[in-house]
């Protein structure tokens, strides 16, 4: 895994790990971002890995190590170990899932308190959007309770449809410049 304050530059990797619950869309938004395609996924038993190029602003040419975990409940254990040492996280959310987002903001809550993950950088991917009824960016950002995560907490939720690929790289460039901010914060820190 990442060391959390890796080099960031043309020649260095970034490690993300990608969680949320099952059916969000994980694994759809991995192979979207990884082939530029559509493809047809089952639910995820244990991890997919990619690294995968970002196209998209500052973060273009930069190469990302994916980490997308299963989502069902009885896998959720594993995302404390996947999400040690990342240089941050993405949290993919079903926009139309209302009825479960309760559920969604307190697995969100748990993994982002973990002392291991304080400060790590958050995309929100508010997934879904092609789907009637899907709820906008604001109402996700509401009804996860990001504020409550504490005003040192950065965070940006993304709109995206992950079948045809909308809001995706455009999402892992704003994570990619939260990161970036981060570290040179931190190196400012060690300077003092
Ligand atoms: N309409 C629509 N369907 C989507 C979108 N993204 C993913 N899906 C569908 O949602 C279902 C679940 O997608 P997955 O990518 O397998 O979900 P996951 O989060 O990896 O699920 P687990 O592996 O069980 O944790 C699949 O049928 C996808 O085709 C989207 O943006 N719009
Ligand atoms: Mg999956």
């Amino acid at each position: 895994m990442g060391s959390g304050l890796s080099t960031v530059g043309p020649f260095h990797s970034l490690h993300v790990v990608m969680l949320g619950l099952d059916s969000a869309g994980k694994t759809t938004v991995l192979y979207r971002l990884k082939f530029n395609e559509f493809v047809n996924t089952v639910p995820t038993i244990g991890f997919n890995t990619e690294r995968v190029r970002l196209n998209n602003g500052a973060a273009r040419g930069i190469s990302c190590h994916v980490w997308d975990v299963g989502g069902q409940e009885k896998l959720r254990p594993l995302w404390k170990s996947y999400s040690r040492c990342t240089d941050g996280i993405v949290y993919v959310v079903d926009s139309v899932d209302a009825e479960r987002l309760d559920e969604a903001k307190a697995e969100l809550h748990k993994v982002a308190r973990l002392a291991e993950n304080q400060g790590a950088p958050l995309l929100i991917i508010a997934n879904k959007q092609d789907l009637p009824g899907s709820l906008p960016a604001a109402d996700i950002e509401k009804k996860l309770a990001l504020r409550e995560l504490g005003p040192a907490a950065a965070y940006h939720v993304q709109p995206a449809c992950a079948i045809i690929g909308e809001g995706l790289h455009e999402g892992m460039d704003k994570l990619y410049d939260m990161i970036t901010k981060r570290r040179k914060a931190l190196k400012q820190k060690k300077k003092r």
